[in-house]
Formats: structure tokens, sequence, C-alpha cells
């Protein structure tokens, strides 16, 4: 069977773990990485990652000229660059090529950039792209409706480094119609690399319902779980959440 042909963007902190989840499954051929600087310019990400075999070449962000996407066919792109990424791949929704992108935080203006996008390709766009967060996200939504009057809080914990509250975080509050600033509450200890759950506190019991991303290579998976799914999608925008909804709908057990 022929392999998912991927061009990710970036290949820093999470964006290694990405091109090494790639490579290590058979159904896909990381064909190309592109970075923004010129650090293992023209290298193999697959050789930097321990590989025996040639794969991911590495290009800077300068290298994209209007050819680019038309030389070095993909069947999608993954994104885990930075916001001002979204701008250099415009040539390749123009060429219908399927765009995952995972950037955490867009301005008013990359997101109106992408959803641009979906109006010539199929866009996945995903914040936190866990399967679980997103199952998470599901899941405390349909809680809410079953038990409308429990009290609900939001606890995240990240590792020290991290500045901002989570936007995981801030998601699930907003779904839940929560004021972040009030009901988030953060942790910033070691080296965790996401861990958030919910409360749900009534009078007689307390549900909880938490998931903790014990890798980042949680985020590679979930990168394959969309290109999977967008890549026989028509044209348009397309979240995780909404993915993962409709396979609650079609698996609800009827009892
Ligand atoms: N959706 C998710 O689940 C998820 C999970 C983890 C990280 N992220 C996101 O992934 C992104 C990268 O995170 P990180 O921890 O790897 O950051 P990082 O700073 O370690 O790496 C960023 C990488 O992107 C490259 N880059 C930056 N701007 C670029 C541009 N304009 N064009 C091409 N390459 C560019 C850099 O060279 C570097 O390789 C962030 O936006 C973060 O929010 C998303
Ligand atoms: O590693 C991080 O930091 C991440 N932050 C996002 C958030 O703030 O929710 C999610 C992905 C990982």
């Amino acid at each position: 069977m022929e392999k998912i042909r991927i061009g990710l963007f970036g290949f820093g902190k999470t964006g290694k773990i990405i091109a090494n989840e790639f490579l290590r499954n058979d159904s896909f051929l990381l064909e190309w990485v592109v970075r923004k600087g010129y650090e293992s310019h023209h290298k193999y990400a697959s050789r930097l990652l321990g590989y025996e075999f040639e794969a991911g070449d590495i290009y800077s962000m300068t290298d994209i000229t209007d050819t680019f996407f038309l030389e070095r066919k993909v069947d999608a792109i993954v994104d885990f660059s930075s916001a001002a990424g979204v701008y250099e791949y415009r040539t390749a929704a123009e060429l219908k090529i399927p765009i995952v992108s995972a950037i955490s935080k867009y301005g008013e203006a990359e997101l109106k950039q992408l959803r641009e996008y979906a109006k010539s390709t199929a866009v996945l766009y995903s914040p936190n792209i866990t399967l679980g967060i997103n199952v998470l996200l599901v899941a405390a939504q349909v809680l809410q409706k079953i038990a409308p009057h429990a009290d609900i809080e939001i606890v995240e914990e990240h590792f020290g480094e991290k500045k901002e509250v989570s936007g995981t975080a801030k998601k699930i509050a907003e779904a839940l119609n929560l004021d972040a600033a009030r009901h988030v509450h953060s942790i910033r200890v070691g080296g965790i690399v996401g861990n958030h759950q919910i409360v749900f506190g009534m009078p007689n019991q307390t549900i909880r319902l938490s998931h903790e991303s014990v890798s980042r290579a949680a985020f590679g998976q979930g990168a394959i779980f969309a290109v999977k799914h967008i890549i026989n999608q028509p044209i348009g925008m397309y979240h995780m959440e909404n993915i993962i909804a409709d396979m609650f709908r079609n698996h609800i057990p009827v009892y």
C-alpha cells in the first residue's frame, strides 16, 4: 500500500518528536521538514534522529519558493512550527494539499489565513492534538449536560518553564461556559508534559475527568490520527473535537 507522504513544519522540542512518530510508522513517509533557520540544512531528519535510512530532507523557510510544493509533493502538511508558519503554505493550499495545523496559539490574522486555506483544501486545526484531550473535551460537555448543577473547576499542570496558562485549559473552560480566569488553576512543577483535570463537584459525589500527556509523543499520535482522517475529507475546516464527538455519537452503546 502507498505510504502517506508528509511535509512537516517545525523541528523543535515537539517537532522532532512528531517527526520521529511519522518515521517509525510504516504507513507514512516523512518527505521533508521545514524549519526557521539553517541548522542541519539539507541533512535528513531521520539521520539526526538516529535512523539508518534517509528521510525528511531539512529545509529552511527561505527555501520555500512558489514551486516548492509542486516539486516536493506530499499528501499532507503538518504544522508544529509557530503562528507565523501559516503564511508559508499558501501555494500548498492552492494545490489542495490537506493541512493539519497544531499551532496552539494563533492571532486573529493567522486564524483568518487558515480559514482562507479551508476554502481551497481540507484543514484540520487543533491547539491540543492529543486524542485524549479531545475525548476529555467532549466527555466534559456531555457530563455538564447530565449534571448541570455541578460545580466545575479545571486544574492544569505543566513543566516549570511554561509561563502562559494552558491554552487547552482555556479551551475546556470556554466549552463549559466557564470564566477561565476564575475556574482554571495552574500548577508548574518539574517536567510535567501536560495534565488536565476537570472536577465536577456535587453534594454527595465528585466526578473527576482527567488526561495526562505522559510524553510529547502523544502529540505525534494525535497528528497521525488527524492526517489519516483529513486526507479523505472534502474541502473545509475540521477540528479534532468534532471528529471525536461524531465517534461518541456513532459508538455510544445502545442498551
Ligand atoms: N497542538 C498541540 O497539541 C501541540 C503540542 C505541542 C506543541 N504545539 C505547538 O507546536 C509549536 C512548536 O512547539 P515547540 O515546543 O516544538 O516549539 P520550539 O520553539 O521548540 O520549535 C519551533 C520550531 O518551529 C520552527 N519555526 C518557527 N517559526 C517558523 C516558521 N515561520 N517557518 C518554519 N519553521 C518555523 C523553528 O525553527 C523550530 O524548529 C508551537 O506552536 C506549539 O504551540 C502544539
Ligand atoms: O507544551 C505546551 O506548552 C503545550 N501547550 C499547549 C497548551 O497551552 O494547551 C498544548 C500543547 C502543548
